[in-house]
């Protein structure tokens, strides 16, 4: 318990660039996944999913968001557009995490959003606690409704993030935090 309170503490993100292999086994996905959608889910609407690019699915998505990229951008050059083909291939996993919510008679749409954050959150927390190290992204393409949709997401569905998953054993320096004086009142 106390291993998982200093790993919690120390948590930081790495940049893809720096995440390495070896790819987490098929075993450590379903592990990182069951945990993923293990949050609180307020009506057990699961308002959430999951996409998995590992191997060569990660270079057949970078393709395709620089292939849109080039299409908004016809003046880009051959550089530019390589970093948008290695978006999703620099770390050896990345699990997009897809939010469903959307209008319900009795649960707050909001609540379905926050809980696709949670499992978001928790896919970091477990990475991190199996000894990886994690990066939390989005970038233009998360919101571009032409990759979502060559993505597999339907109308209505939007991307939470894309969870950067590998390994990094460096030491991170750390960015500075808020003072819990200027963020916590008591009541
Ligand atoms: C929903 C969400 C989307 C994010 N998208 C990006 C992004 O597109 N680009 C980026 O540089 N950081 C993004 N971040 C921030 C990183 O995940 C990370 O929090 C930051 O780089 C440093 O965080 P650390 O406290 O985990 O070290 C995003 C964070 C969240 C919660």
């Amino acid at each position: 318990m106390n291993a998982m309170i200093e790993m919690l503490k120390a948590r930081r993100s790495a940049p893809p660039v720096t995440l390495q292999g070896p790819v987490p086994t098929t075993e450590q996905i379903a592990t990182l996944l069951a945990i993923a959608s293990r949050v609180p889910d307020h009506g057990k609407l699961a308002p959430w999913r999951f996409i998995v690019f590992e191997g060569e699915a990660r270079e057949r998505a970078g393709a395709m968001i620089a292939e849109v990229f080039r299409d908004a951008h016809p003046e880009a050059d051959e550089k530019r557009l390589e970093i948008e083909k290695n978006r999703l291939s620099l770390a050896p996993l990345v699990i997009g995490v897809v939010s469903r919510a959307a209008t319900h008679p009795k649960i707050p749409e909001w609540e379905q959003v926050l809980s696709a954050g949670a499992a978001c959150m928790n896919l970091v927390v477990a990475a991190n606690a199996m000894g990886f190290a994690t990066c939390w992204l989005t970038e233009w393409f998360g919101y571009d409704r032409d990759v979502l949709s060559r993505l597999g997401l339907r109308p209505g569905e939007k991307m939470a993030g894309f969870v950067h998953i590998g390994r990094n054993d460096a030491e991170r320096e750390d960015r500075i935090r808020p003072a819990l004086g200027d963020i916590v009142t008591r009541f």
